[in-house]
């Protein structure tokens, strides 16, 4: 495993596994399907996850690509508890000493966990945002849930943030689905950062934007990471996202990760045939 010389460990993943599907005595274990495969041959299920592990450090971009259907949705999806995982552990290091398994806490302590130490940036804005609410009322969302209640701070923190993602601050009360599409990437993500988490998990953020559209979102992600000292988890199917952004990057393909390492270092020399594929074809 490689670590960034002198960080800190922040989240720590181990043996994440998440099936989909009720499971039979063919794929009680991952490891009872054959091939490499993570779909049941009898009873469809698949094991979106297996075994997955992992760290991430303090101010980094993680990135983690992979081919459609390779369980990077799922992987974030689960830290954030919007799936339940199937088996395994995470911790934080700032939440309980890093003790405790946040998987199997408790569901007011999930929502804790995800009102005050992460945002969740979606491929789909209509997941992250409430459409029938102002730009500024999604915010607020965020900030009543994370403690904050008086109109006059929850307005002005408001804001401070969709100014920060460039949204004409005239347009707060306005809807987001009268939005552009990279307005509303930039509307999610402010809402994302609305109450300072450490951790930031962003899902394909720019997947069907045009490339301007696209360039601009990355460089406010690269902006608030630098300002903020937030780390974040970046998945893409797009290594060309993940060399921009990622300062180390695990490669995900059929639910296991099948490579890990510094993303320069991926690049240059991946190892594995699957990211040797993925490298060419970005050349
Ligand atoms: N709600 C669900 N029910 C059943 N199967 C699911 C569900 N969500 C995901 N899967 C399956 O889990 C596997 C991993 O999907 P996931 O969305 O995590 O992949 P991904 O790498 O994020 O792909 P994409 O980039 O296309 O979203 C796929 O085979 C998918 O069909």
């Amino acid at each position: 495993m490689i670590q960034p010389s002198g960080d800190t460990h922040l989240l720590k993943v181990r043996n994440l596994n998440k099936r989909f599907g009720k499971g039979c005595t063919h794929c009680h274990s991952p490891n009872d399907l054959k091939n490499n495969d993570n779909r049941c041959p009898k009873c469809g299920s698949v094991w979106a996850c297996i075994d997955v592990n992992v760290d991430l450090y303090q101010g980094e971009i993680l990135g983690i690509v992979g081919e459609s259907g390779s369980g990077k949705s799922s992987l974030v999806k689960s830290l954030y508890f919007d799936d339940a995982v199937t088996s395994g552990e995470a911790t934080i290091s700032t939440y309980h000493d890093g003790k405790a398994n946040i998987f199997s806490v408790s569901a007011q302590q999930k929502r804790y966990i995800r009102n005050y130490m992460m945002g969740m940036v979606y491929q789909n804005p209509w997941l992250g945002l409430k459409m029938s609410f102002s730009s500024g009322g999604n915010i607020a969302e965020k900030l009543i849930a994370s403690g904050t209640y008086h109109v006059g701070n929850i307005r002005e923190r408001a804001s401070e943030l969709l100014l920060h993602v460039e949204i004409p601050v005239g347009r707060m009360d306005e809807l987001p689905k009268n939005f552009s599409g990279g307005m509303q990437q930039r509307v999610q993500i402010s809402k994302a950062m609305a109450n300072n988490p450490p951790i930031l998990l962003l899902d394909e953020v720019t997947t069907g934007l045009d490339l301007s559209v696209q360039a601009k979102v990355l460089d406010l992600i690269r902006s608030i990471q630098r300002e903020f000292g937030v780390s974040m988890i970046v998945v893409s199917h797009d290594l060309g996202v993940i060399r921009m952004l990622a300062d180390r990057t695990l490669v995900m393909k059929s639910g296991r990760v099948v490579e890990q390492g510094l993303t320069d270092q991926i690049l240059e020399d991946p190892e594995h045939p699957y990211t040797q594929l993925l490298v060419h074809s970005l050349l």
